[in-house]
């Protein structure tokens, strides 16, 4: 087996060593030296795979202070290797391995480090067999044989990291990174010096318990340092992405919309039964179970041409128009026949396919827009081909749209408003509202409203 070093060269070390990696940028970190792990692992979040050229490099956070997840060190190295390890209930997790130098006292060598999520034990850090053999003899009854490091000499080393950490730490809980509303929070957040972090939603999960509750995402790591969440969560993973935000709420992370009223927003029923009670004026809506009542729900709301919805529509898709009674009945029968559940409500022809979006920040209207449907279509969804333009609203319109997004609590809301001759009637409220249509047409940084309102939630001012 190759060469054996005479035993009197080797050097001792302890049962912990402090160790310091100056490719990775951390200037100390204290291992717990063990011979019966093979290779070496450190405590790594956020862990991510990037092309630098020909080689895959790994980008990935290292806390490196023990009890202390304030200083973050981000660090970069090249993959060497992925290796499925086994836990002890069997269940097989890919670890990534990535190659840098260590220094031990004096001596710098090459070494391999498994990146592990470390989180729940003592060291960040695992010295192995093939970092410890040839080189190293150990003596478990000391400790920092190599060097050693004072309480002072740490806080020294990582001052720069103390300070430099001044901005807000912000998770965008979505689930594609590359729509125009996200890269606009994103960017908005960086460029008012804050950490911004695209969560997916399908790949973060949770853990419930009472003595420590966690957020985990793919990998295993433990996503326990936000400020704020930012949750932009789509139709399709509504009950799960509320589960999630609910998980960051007990956590104590400012969420912007909570679970609840996100849950309110998307029950079309629900939300309209809110909006009435509260006095907020909706087109007539109805909603029956039998098709035995469908001929009455249409005379109820004044006959045909009516409006047909789906409970759960965006985008205009699942809107459609009945043009005469018999229409009306048999789209209404044919959507209950496949236990579908819709709403009826009253058509305002008079609206001329225009409608009005509010959006709302923490009970102001920042900004609004007018939406024009396309020739031939009475839906003004931008995504229907609905053209949007400037509007100046009128103070009832923007009381009607402060008071709908308060009655939900969201902070954060999309409000569709239909001008009819009964006055401004409340269509819907979203919350997730688009940023594309709304910054377009005001030419307004409403990404930057966003963020600021979680600034100012949080107390935090910049310096
Ligand atoms: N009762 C109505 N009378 C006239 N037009 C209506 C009525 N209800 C909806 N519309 C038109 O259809 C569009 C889509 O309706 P609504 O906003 O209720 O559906 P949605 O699918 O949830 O859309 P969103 O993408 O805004 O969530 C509205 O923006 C409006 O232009
Ligand atoms: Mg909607
Ligand atoms: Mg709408």
């Amino acid at each position: 087996m190759g060469n054996t070093t005479k035993f009197d060269e080797l050097q001792v070390i302890g049962g912990e060593e402090w160790c310091v990696f100056e490719e990775l940028g951390i200037p100390a970190i204290k291992a717990r030296v063990d011979s019966g792990a093979k290779t070496s692992s450190i405590q790594a979040n956020n862990v991510k795979v990037y092309n630098k050229g020909v080689e895959e490099w790994v980008k990935f956070e290292v806390n490196p202070i023990q009890e202390n997840r304030s200083v973050t060190i981000t660090c970069e190295a090249p993959l060497v290797d992925r290796r499925t390890v086994k836990s002890s209930v069997g269940i097989s997790e890919e670890r990534l391995v990535v190659k840098t130098s260590i220094k031990l006292g004096n001596n710098i060598h090459s070494v391999e480090l498994t990146l592990a999520n470390r989180d729940t034990m003592e060291y960040r850090m695992l010295l192995g067999r093939e970092a410890i053999n040839q080189r190293y003899i150990v003596n478990p009854a000391e400790s920092y044989c190599m060097q050693n490091f004072s309480e002072e000499e740490i806080q020294e080393k990582y001052a720069s990291h103390m300070a430099e950490k001044s901005g807000l730490t912000i998770a965008l809980l979505a689930s594609n990174p590359n729509l125009y509303s996200n890269k606009r929070i994103i960017e908005a957040g960086e460029a008012r010096g804050h950490e911004v972090v695209f969560l997916n939603v399908e790949n973060a999960y949770m853990k419930l318990d009472t003595k420590s509750p966690q957020i985990r995402y793919r990998g295993g790591n433990v996503l326990n340092k936000f400020d704020a969440v930012i949750p932009r969560i789509k139709p399709s993973v509504t009950f799960y992405g509320c589960a999630l935000i609910r998980q960051f709420d007990n956590l104590g992370v400012y969420c912007l919309n909570t679970a609840e009223a996100i849950t309110q927003s998307r029950d079309k029923l629900f939300a309209s039964q809110l909006f009435s009670k509260n006095d907020i004026d909706i087109p007539i809506t109805g909603f029956a179970k039998s098709p035995m009542d469908t001929k009455d729900l249409i005379r109820m709301v004044n006959g045909a041409p009516l409006i047909i919805k789906l409970l759960e529509s965006t985008q205009g898709k699942g809107v459609v128009l009945a043009e005469t009674n018999k229409a009306a009945e048999s789209v209404i029968n044919a959507f209950k026949s496949v236990q579908t559940n819709i709403l009826v409500q009253e058509f305002i022809k008079e609206a001329n396919g225009q409608d009005i979006r509010c959006f709302v920040v923490n009970g102001k209207v920042v900004a609004s827009m007018q939406r024009q449907a396309q020739k031939g279509e009475f839906r003004a969804n931008i995504h229907q081909g609905g053209v949007a333009s400037l509007i100046k609203i009128t103070s009832e319109e923007r009381k009607l749209a402060v008071k709908a997004a308060k009655i939900l609590n969201l902070a954060v809301a999309g409000v569709d408003i239909i001008r009819s001759n009964k006055g401004p009637l409340l269509l819907e409220v979203n919350s997730s509202p688009g940023l594309e249509g709304i910054e377009y047409a005001t030419g307004l940084d409403i990404a930057n409203v966003m963020i600021r309102a979680i600034e100012k939630k949080l107390n935090y001012t910049s310096n």
